[in-house]
């Protein structure tokens, strides 16, 4: 009885309610879901980049500075995006469409959290860590949201170079310089991407179209887009056989990848046969499962052939 009073009190204080609406709010601006797989590439870039464990304060630092510079990237979007936004079936409640934070509140928020995230990243970690997360950060909340999202349906192929930074952003933290099995694990996100995202679109064109954002669906039709699908997964498995063919991994990763593989292509043909919005939504939410899934048989591939 006494807890419930307690509740009813605090949510019906305008104060109260209007304090904890904010932080939701603030919350809501950082994708926090897709910042998370992004810190788990990151954390596996982190771990392959040493024979050793890599160090605990490192680890710390670096996935706060990159996660908060994540962020800050998202909450840019959200204010470089807002009438898009509000255009859009799911995207309509996000904060700014629905008036919960104004534009210069969530610029301010991005510039503070933003500066701290590379702030750590330069003095905590090491400077090129920090100039990589900085052009990542301009990839995403300038160069693809303010410019290639409305200028060309190949805007996510181009910015998904920002997206797919995060493991080398993390393997850069531990080593302190650039080298070249890093880029593998950037090019496999980067050949992921498309899939990842043009499942989504198929489901979602009509959204795109309203918005008047020229995304694949929407300039080229679903057939164009289906069979784009089925060649960037070719590309994509291509690409995950290098960590393997370079030595980087070893025979745990090639058969994990492999079944993760087959799982992915059976669902790029099925798309490619039936672009219903189920069919392609199942698919988008299989391409994180998977994206997440061959980063862990990445890391546990790394230890076994460490240890045993
Ligand atoms: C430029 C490249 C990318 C594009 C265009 C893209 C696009 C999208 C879109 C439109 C959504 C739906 C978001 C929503 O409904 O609010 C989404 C969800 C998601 N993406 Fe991506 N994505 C990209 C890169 C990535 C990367 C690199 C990762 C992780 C490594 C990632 C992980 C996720 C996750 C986990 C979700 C689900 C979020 C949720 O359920 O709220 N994405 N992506
Ligand atoms: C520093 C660093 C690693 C930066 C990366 C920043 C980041 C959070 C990238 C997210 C990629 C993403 C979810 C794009 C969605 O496209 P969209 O914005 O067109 O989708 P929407 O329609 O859902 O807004």
């Amino acid at each position: 009885m006494q807890l419930r009073e307690t509740v009813t009190v605090k949510a019906s204080n305008p104060k109260h309610w209007h304090f904890v609406t904010h932080w939701r709010d603030y919350l809501g601006l950082c994708k926090l879901k897709v910042v998370a797989v992004m810190l788990l590439t990151a954390a596996v870039g982190m771990c392959l980049a040493t024979v050793q464990l890599p160090p605990v304060a490192t680890v710390f630092w670096g996935l706060l500075g990159i996660g908060l510079a994540a962020s800050s990237a998202a909450a840019v979007n959200h204010v470089v995006d807002r009438h898009i936004d509000e255009k859009m079936a799911r995207t309509r409640y996000r904060p700014l469409p629905r008036g919960k934070v104004s534009h210069l509140q969530a610029l301010s928020f991005a510039a503070i959290v933003g500066s701290c995230g590379i702030a750590m990243l330069a003095l905590l970690v090491n400077p090129l860590t920090a100039w990589l997360t900085l052009a990542s950060l301009i990839g995403y909340a300038i160069i693809y949201s303010l410019w290639l999202k409305r200028a060309t349906p190949q805007n996510i192929v181009i910015g998904g170079i920002a997206g797919a930074a995060p493991p080398l952003l993390g393997w850069v933290a531990v080593s302190g310089t650039l080298e070249p099995h890093s880029l593998l694990l950037m090019l496999i996100i980067f050949a992921w991407t498309p899939p990842h995202f043009w499942s989504l679109c198929l489901a979602r064109k009509e959204d795109y179209r309203k918005a008047g954002v020229p995304m694949l669906p929407v300039t080229h039709g679903d057939h164009y887009t289906q069979l784009h699908i089925v060649l960037y997964t070719l590309l994509m498995i291509t690409t995950t056989a290098l960590p393997y063919l370079s030595q980087m991994s070893g025979l745990p990763y090639l058969i994990g990848v492999c079944l993760l593989n087959l799982r992915f292509l059976m669902w790029a043909l099925r798309v490619y046969r039936d672009a219903s919005p189920a069919t392609s939504m199942a698919m988008f939410r299989y391409s994180i499962t998977y994206i997440m899934l061959l980063f862990v048989v990445l890391l546990v591939d790394h230890y076994v052939i460490l240890w045993v």
